[in-house]
């Protein structure tokens, strides 16, 4: 199966954020905690990002940008943010 670009991922979040359960997504559970709280979660993730990329190998590191990137776009997500927004910045 071919890899998941970041639109594909990006569209089922916001789809399991509209009508996921969050007793089986993820994505759900986090949204309905709210922004404050994906936000802690995206720090936490952005710290492992570092560590895993100064002492750790470059598939941990992947995997770490992986979680950061995932949250990311549930943090975009909760607040409403499309990917359309970010571009218009990069
Ligand atoms: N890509 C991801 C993804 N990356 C990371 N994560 C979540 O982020 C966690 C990693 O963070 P941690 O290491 O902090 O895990 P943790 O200790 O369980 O987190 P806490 O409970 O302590 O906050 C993983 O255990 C997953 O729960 C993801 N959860 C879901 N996806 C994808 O998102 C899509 C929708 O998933 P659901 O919303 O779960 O259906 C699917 O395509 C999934 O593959």
């Amino acid at each position: 199966m071919a890899n998941k670009t970041f639109d594909e991922l990006f569209a089922e979040l916001a789809q399991k954020a509209a009508t996921g359960d969050p007793s089986t997504s993820r994505t759900a559970e986090l949204v309905a905690a709210g922004v404050h709280a994906i936000g802690k979660k995206v720090v936490e993730e952005a710290a492992e990002v570092w560590m895993a990329a100064e002492h750790e190998g470059t598939d941990r590191t992947a995997e770490e940008i992986s979680q950061l990137l995932y949250h990311l776009q549930v943090l975009m997500v909760a607040r409403g943010i499309t990917l359309d927004d970010v571009y218009a910045h990069l």
